[in-house]
């Protein structure tokens, strides 16, 4: 069994791994941790864990942490792990960071973006990043991992094909992604507020959101061709799902078939990732509380572009979900492993 730790298990990221790994046949929740709750039940601040044996919430403490688990989730805002996870991967406990610490490469790109001192880049160095789907094989040798952010992960799984096929033109993307509320997580704020955002739906972020070089750092290791992004998120009333809607410009004549055949054959083993039939449209919610992301091509022939739409549950495919299938990699176990498949519906 895998003794693992969570810490953040108070909020919406640490409530899913939890629901994940108390059903996973090889894991042991052994400690979860808290930076405001210490000692009490978790049950107290999310009464549907009752009744599943948890252990009470501890205070966080790097050096009793790493001698009692074999794996740490930090499931911590951004700043948090940037500090705490050098200590526990220097002391020999395996992390998986859904924060965005250390998924950029240049700590003046974080900086930029975050707006916060990046993590020393020596460990930023070692990170592998974990689309699983893309990197297996650094994830299963990797001590330290970069969660990937749950607009990337739909962003990214849509795009990379095309982007390593030359089949568009590589600065023309324009990622148009739509998220529910629980992707803020669980602080209360005006902008999460249910009377501000109920029947309403608003941009944010534009040209400035901290997965914009996310997405274009990935397609450029990926594809070995830089491409700039124009990434616009919306916040839209429902609680769970992302939508991205990508366009890109053909670089030349290029059939709907051809591309369909593409995306089906590199997915084809890839056993959470499920290319649509030609001209659907997923739905968010044929993927909700699942770790699938659906992608489904059109090619426009009369404007000469492709749209991608591609859907994700941000919680399991955009967070825990992801997070617990790269455990399921780094500890040789098969990559299904405790995450059920099929989504709730309706
Ligand atoms: N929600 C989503 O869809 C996704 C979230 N992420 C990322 O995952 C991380 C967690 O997100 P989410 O669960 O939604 O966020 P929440 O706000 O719901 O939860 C974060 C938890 O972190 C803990 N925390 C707060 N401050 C500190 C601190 N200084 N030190 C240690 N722990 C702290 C809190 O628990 P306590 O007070 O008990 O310590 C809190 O419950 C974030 O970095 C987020 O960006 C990534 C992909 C998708
Ligand atoms: C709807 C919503 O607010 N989503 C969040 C998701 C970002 C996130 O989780 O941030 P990191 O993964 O980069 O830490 C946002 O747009 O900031």
């Amino acid at each position: 069994m895998v003794r693992v730790g969570i810490v953040g298990a108070t909020g919406y990221g640490g409530a899913e791994l939890i629901r994940l790994l108390a059903g996973h046949p090889q894991v042991e929740i052994a400690n979860v941790y808290s930076s405001s709750a210490d000692g009490e039940g978790l049950e107290k601040t999310f009464p549907h864990v009752s009744g599943l044996g948890l252990p009470k919430l501890l205070p966080i403490d790097a050096d009793s942490m790493s001698k009692a688990n074999d794996l740490i989730f930090l499931a911590t805002p951004a700043g948090v792990s940037a500090g705490l996870s050098p200590q526990l991967v220097e002391s020999g406990v395996k992390v998986i960071d859904l924060s965005g610490d250390f998924r950029l490469e240049k700590g003046d790109v974080y900086k930029a973006w975050y707006k916060k001192e990046p993590a020393p880049a020596s460990f930023v160095e070692q990170a592998a990043y974990g689309l699983t789907e893309w990197n297996q094989e650094q994830v299963a040798g990797a001590s330290l991992i970069a969660n990937p952010g749950c607009y990337p992960t739909a962003a990214l799984l849509a795009l990379i094909p095309l982007m390593k096929s030359g089949w568009v033109k590589p600065n023309s993307w324009i990622v148009d992604a739509k998220s529910g509320v629980s992707g803020a997580g669980r602080g209360v704020s005006l902008g999460v507020h249910y009377s501000e955002i109920n029947e309403s739906i608003h941009a944010y972020k534009v040209g400035s959101h901290q997965h914009t070089p996310e997405i274009e750092q990935e397609l450029h290791k990926q594809s070995g061709v830089e491409t700039i992004v124009q990434f616009t998120p919306h916040l839209v009333p429902m609680t769970r799902g992302i939508l991205v809607t990508a366009y890109g410009q053909l670089s030349q004549e290029v059939s709907q078939a051809q591309i369909q055949e593409l995306y089906e054959a590199t997915y084809a083993d890839k056993p959470f990732v499920r290319v649509r039939p030609a001209g659907s449209y997923p739905h968010t919610k044929e993927v909700y509380g699942s770790n699938y992301c659906d992608i489904a091509i059109h090619v426009d022939q009369r404007t000469g572009r492709v749209v991608l739409l591609s859907v994700i549950d941000n919680m399991m495919k955009g967070a825990a979900g992801q997070a617990v299938q790269n455990m399921n990699v780094m500890f040789g176990m098969p990559e299904k492993t405790g995450l059920p498949l099929v989504p709730v519906f309706p």
